[in-house]
């Protein structure tokens, strides 16, 4: 059980909204990037990422985006569609933009970097004509992220998908996904970060992204029960903040703070930890889970992932996390 009421007759459990791109991760890894030759595509942009996440746990996925109209764009059309999830909002723009690129660099396990690629980017091509209502109600919950609020015409779609959501009782996770390259300022992030964040359901958020979020109105502010209860006096009712392999909190509306489990590995890379851990977050509270069990299947899911070389690729199915916790918990007990 949560706190939150998701309608049970729709045909969808989730859709997200927002990137969709190219990982390109080098094959020849623990060097930098100068020195890699040859990368390994993987299909890539959080939102996309946590749309395969929720597709491998069995969940009933759809994706609202643009992708480009060439080789590049097919493929993660593609991709998306061979995982299972529903294509029909995924549209390909004709005005010549091009796939975003993100070129991970994995120097150490813990020294991981991305060069993006973003100039001229398909994904931020989204517009408000993309976004239907039928299709908004036709989900449990919708997934939007901060990157898509970088700019128009995205920006007014994801604006008019969470008043669609909020109209319709759609469930409206965020996850900031504060990407830095898409931005003129920190100040505009901040501004439409807190925006979008006053009419969602759930924030999931790094200490440094809520910090980036609230520079504006908590400046200064390291405390994570202040940082929440802001988001509680709009419409919030779960705020998550993560602390990398520290592990979570979340904090609800009703005043319980959960710390969430961590299984710490030695990582391949630190890249997807977010999406695999939202991922599964947000399946456990669809299918009921409390908040701290959902958390627990997060932090299982992304444990698999950083111990893997792509983020997409390597989404685990829900017997795998759970495969994967069991081994865990025997090995250290
Ligand atoms: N080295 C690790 N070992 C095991 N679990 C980890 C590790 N790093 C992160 N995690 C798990 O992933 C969750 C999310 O990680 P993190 O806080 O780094 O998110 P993020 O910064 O959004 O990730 P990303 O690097 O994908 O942007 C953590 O709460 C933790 O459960
Ligand atoms: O979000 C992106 O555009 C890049 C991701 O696909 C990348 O793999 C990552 O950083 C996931 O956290």
């Amino acid at each position: 059980m949560n706190n939150l009421v998701f309608q049970t007759d729709r045909p969808l459990d989730f859709i997200a909204i927002g990137r969709i791109g190219l990982d390109l991760n080098p094959n020849e890894i623990n060097r930098p990037l100068e020195e890699s030759i040859t990368f390994t595509k993987y299909l890539g942009g959080s939102p996309a990422n946590i749309a395969v996440a929720m597709a491998a746990l069995g969940a009933k996925t759809g994706f609202i985006g643009t992708v480009a109209d060439d080789a590049m764009g097919r493929y993660l059309k593609g991709y998306m569609e061979g995982k299972g999830i529903d294509s029909s909002s995924i549209f390909t723009d004709k005005t010549g933009a091009k796939t975003g690129l993100a070129f991970t660099e994995i120097k150490s396990p813990t020294d991981c970097n991305l060069i993006m690629y973003r100039e001229n980017a398909v994904d931020l091509m989204v517009d408000i004509c993309h976004v239907k209502e039928d299709y908004i109600k036709s989900a449990k919950a919708l997934l939007i992220s901060g990157t898509a609020l970088a700019a128009s015409p995205s920006r007014e779609a994801v604006f008019a998908a969470l008043d669609l959501a909020r109209k319709n009782n759609t469930v409206v996770f965020f996850d900031i996904d504060y990407r830095p390259y898409t931005w003129k300022s920190e100040e505009e992030t901040a501004i439409y970060y807190s925006l979008a964040a006053e009419k969602c359901d759930v924030i999931i958020g790094t200490r440094e992204e809520f910090d980036m979020m609230e520079m504006i109105t908590n400046k200064g502010n390291k405390d994570d029960y202040v940082t929440a209860k802001k988001w509680f006096d709009y419409n919030a009712k779960i705020v998550v903040i993560k602390h990398g392999k520290e592990g979570s909190i979340a904090y609800t509306k009703e005043g319980e703070a959960i710390t969430g489990a961590v299984f710490p590995v030695v990582p391949v890379k630190t890249f997807g930890a977010g999406d695999s851990y939202a991922g599964a977050f947000i399946y456990g509270l669809i299918n009921g889970m409390s908040a701290g069990d959902s958390m627990e299947l997060g932090a299982g899911s992304a444990a698999i992932v950083v111990s893997s070389h792509s983020c997409s690729d390597a989404m685990p199915t829900l017997d795998a996390i759970k495969e994967f916790i069991k081994s865990y918990e025997k090995k250290i007990s």
